[in-house]
Order: C-alpha cells, then structure tokens, then sequence
C-alpha cells in the first residue's frame, strides 16, 4: 500500500553527545556553516544549562532531549522553562502517563515546540522489557500502547525503533511523528543500542526523523560519516 508523507525530516539529527563546549564548537566547525538539526542531551545540559541550548540555536535545529518523566505539576512547570527556549523539538516518557503529557504539553503552551514521547528506550530489548519492566506483552504491544496514550494526549509523535515505525502510524495516524535513534549504517558498532536499523531501513519504514551520535561524532572523518548516512537515508 502506499501511505502518505506530509513531511520527512532529510537531515540526520545529529545526536551532540560531548562532554565540553569546545568539543561541540570543534565539532559544529567541520559542517563550515551549515544548518543542521542536531540534538542537545542531559549529557551537555546538565553542565552548561539553558546556554549553550541557545548557543547551538542560534545556527542550527535543535532537539532538546531531556526525557521527562515526574509529577505532572513538576513536569508542566519544567516544561514553560523549557517553551522559552523555542527548540524545534522536546520529548517526555510515554510512561509517565496521559495525564502528565497533557500537563507538559500545557506548559509548552504559546512555544512552536513540537512535543514527542519515548516509548520503549532503544537500548532496550524484549527480554530486558520483560524481565525488569515486568510488562508480559510483546515489545511491539507497549510501544504501540505507549504510542497511542500519547496521540491521546495530544502530542505531535514519538521516540521510538524504526523498526516499529509502520505499526505505530498504522495504530495512529500517518502524521504521527516517529522519531528514530538506534540508527546503525550495515557494519557499525552497536553499542548499547539494541533495536538497531540501517539508514535506508529506516527510512522505507517510515521514520520521520533519525537521530544519529557515534557513527557521525566518533567517526574520523564526521562530515563524510554524515553525508554518507544522509545519502543513505535519502536513496
Ligand atoms: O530520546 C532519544 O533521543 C533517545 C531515545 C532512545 O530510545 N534511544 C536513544 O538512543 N536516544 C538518544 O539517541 C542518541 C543515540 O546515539 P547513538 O547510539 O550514539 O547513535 C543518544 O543521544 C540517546 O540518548
């Protein structure tokens, strides 16, 4: 069947995961003023805070991913922090539940931040789900689950594997945004991700955006890493 696709972000998001602002400068310097899309983590917000979130956004796209999960009064709260900073994307865990996406959604509120929910961490495999989440339905199952709460929530998508992409937009809609990390050019070192899916895979099933760290920032040559993961992505 053919879906239809309002909008597929053709940049990878790279994921900057440094542990000094020099090293994201030095790095940021190689792309010779090219606007990217690139992803802030706890890594470099919890030493640097909202700074260096603006510094980045000043020449680039920037996905500020600080995975929030706590009491909704504490998470919208977070989260109006969060809309003065006017990322292009934020994220919460699906498994926070409905009612605090709603309240993080509220504290987003007069921000053109796009709000998406982790599902299932893509370092996470079946067996680990089951054995330390003590959730006894298939990985697929909860993701979708999680998917679904978080559509009911009013969220713009989620953080998920490309490898569940096409059944989360089945079980929502296609607009729903599937963002994918896990992301592994064929041959790449794995890591500790689990879920792993090639640039082109990802992009066949369905994903919207992928997010991309070690095989671009620890490459030798990280442009050319970049670009051709990108040339991947969009063949
Ligand atoms: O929310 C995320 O960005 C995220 C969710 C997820 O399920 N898995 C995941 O790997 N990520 C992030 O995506 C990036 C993946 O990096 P690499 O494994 O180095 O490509 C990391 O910065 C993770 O924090």
């Amino acid at each position: 069947m053919e879906y239809r696709r309002n909008f597929v972000e053709t940049r990878p998001v790279i994921a900057l995961d440094f542990s000094s602002d020099k090293e994201v400068y030095d790095f940021l310097e190689k792309f010779k003023g090219q606007r990217l899309f690139v992803k802030i983590g706890m890594e470099l917000f919890y030493k640097y805070g909202p700074e260096i979130v603006k510094q980045v956004a000043e020449n680039h796209d920037v996905f500020l991913d600080l995975k929030l999960h706590d009491i909704p009064n504490t998470v919208e709260r977070a989260m109006a922090n969060i809309a003065e900073l006017n990322v292009a994307l934020t994220n919460v865990h699906a498994a926070g539940g409905v009612e605090m996406m709603e309240a993080a959604l509220r504290g987003l509120e007069g921000s053109n931040t796009k709000l998406i929910a982790v599902t299932q961490l893509t370092s996470t495999s079946e067996e680990q789900m089951h054995e330390f989440q003590n959730i006894q339905t298939s990985l697929l199952d909860s993701v979708i689950h999680y998917a679904k709460c978080t559509e009911k929530a009013g969220l713009a998508g989620v953080v998920c594997s490309a490898k569940e992409a096409r059944a989360i937009k089945d079980a929502t809609s296609e607009d729903f945004i599937c963002l994918t990390p896990g992301i592994r050019p064929a041959g790449a070192e794995v890591g500790d991700q689990k879920r792993v899916v090639t640039p082109a895979d990802a992009r066949k099933i369905g994903s919207d955006y992928i997010v991309v760290g070690r095989p671009i920032t620890q490459a030798e040559n990280p442009v050319e890493a970049y670009e051709n993961i990108m040339e991947q992505y969009n063949s």
